[in-house]
């Protein structure tokens, strides 16, 4: 199948801007046109006039192939891949006010990373759910993904996750570059669940920085988090493989290893004594985790699966413990066999 000349982009933060980008340079050469729709006006004749995304990216240069629009009907117009890229909480109401003008023929590749508060689903669900749109149309994006780093053209990997190989590779081929190498696989729910909970995680090694602890008790959580990360994963039916690639360890260890992380930044505040109000009032970008740890542990207590690491900064977050109490708590459990799957 030839790779699509027309993409959308709903969203136009960080990421969304950034993935534009990937795919405008992706198709350059194939006359391929991006367009990104924003919310504010402003953001979009912004990019429109200056080539720019200044509140997200800075001076990032944005190319000419990759049109902005705040008509989101303007932006689904003819679009033959849709990419979604807004806060996972307020995908659905947005899918419900957008369904009637995408176009029936699209491939939906969602790129967030977020479980919904109140159902637990993920966010390829949610979309499979509000368009009714078959599994073999819709794949989600997921991996070591910092966009600040891939606006300036940093070197990574990621994962085009659907259950159709098919559409999997179109999708690959639509974003590829030399700064971005998209890998293909058909685990959906372990691609979405590695990029979900690693920012669960992220918040906790982010209370270690903030708390000058080292790098031992950092790779201690990272490596149990993973451990737990991998239980849910499995517990919903995806493949423990997917977690130790890219869009599981991969992303567990950028996004905790990364000052330029929302989440791990969250934590890293949040152990500087700030409230979470305080801490989201500040950031004014989306930290997924703070919202999805408390639907990541209603999943895992559904499902009897053991998340010590996210049942602890849930506990933080609602401020039942203190950021203090965090280390202790984990640290004071029975001991047990290392084995991800022991009890
Ligand atoms: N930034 C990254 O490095 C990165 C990398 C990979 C994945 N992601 C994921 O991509 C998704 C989007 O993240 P982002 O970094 O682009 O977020 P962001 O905070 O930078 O931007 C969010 C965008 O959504 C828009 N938006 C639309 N409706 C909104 C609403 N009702 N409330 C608030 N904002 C609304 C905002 O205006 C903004 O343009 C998240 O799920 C995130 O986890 C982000
Ligand atoms: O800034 P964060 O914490 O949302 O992380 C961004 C990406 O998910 C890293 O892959």
């Amino acid at each position: 199948m030839r790779p699509p000349q027309t993409v959308a982009v709903l969203g136009a933060g960080s990421w969304g801007t950034t993935f534009a980008k990937i795919a405008a340079d992706s198709g350059d050469s194939r006359g391929v046109q991006v367009r990104v729709w924003a919310r504010r006006p402003e953001a979009a004749e912004e990019i429109n006039a200056t080539r720019r995304n200044s509140r997200y990216l800075g001076d990032i240069q944005l190319p000419a192939n990759l049109q902005a629009t705040d008509d989101v009907a303007e932006a689904l117009n003819g679009a033959q891949l849709v990419v979604l890229a807004v806060p996972a909480q307020t995908l659905r109401a947005q899918l419900r006010e957008f369904k009637s003008l995408v176009p029936k023929d699209a491939i939906i590749l969602s790129l967030m990373k977020g479980l919904e508060v109140g159902t637990d689903a993920r966010m390829s669900q949610v979309i499979a759910e509000e368009l009714e749109w078959p599994q073999d149309r819709i794949a989600v994006l997921s991996g070591p993904n910092l966009a600040m780093e891939i606006a300036r053209e940093e070197p990574t990997a990621s994962v085009v996750a659907c259950s159709s190989i098919e559409t999997a590779g179109w999708i690959a081929s639509a974003c590829t570059t030399p700064y971005f190498r998209p890998y293909t696989n058909t685990d959906v729910i372990g691609t979405e669940i590695g990029g979900i909970v690693k920012n669960v995680i992220a918040l906790a090694v982010g209370i270690c920085e903030g708390k000058q602890m080292g790098d031992n008790t950092k790779a201690s959580v990272m490596t149990r988090g993973l451990a737990e990360t991998t239980r849910l994963a499995v517990a919903l039916g995806g493949k423990s493989e997917t977690l130790f690639g890219l869009s599981g360890m991969g992303d567990l260890i950028a996004t905790c290893s990364s000052s330029l992380s929302r989440n791990h930044t969250a934590g890293r505040l949040l152990a500087q004594g700030l409230t979470l109000d305080e801490v989201t009032g500040k950031m004014q970008q989306t930290a997924e985790g703070i919202k999805s740890a408390q639907a990541v542990l209603d999943r895992a207590i559904q499902l009897g699966v053991y998340m010590p690491i996210t049942e602890n900064v849930v506990a933080v977050l609602q401020g039942v413990i203190s950021v203090d109490e965090l280390g202790p708590r984990l640290l004071a459990r029975e001991l047990k066999a290392e084995g991800v799957h022991a009890p």
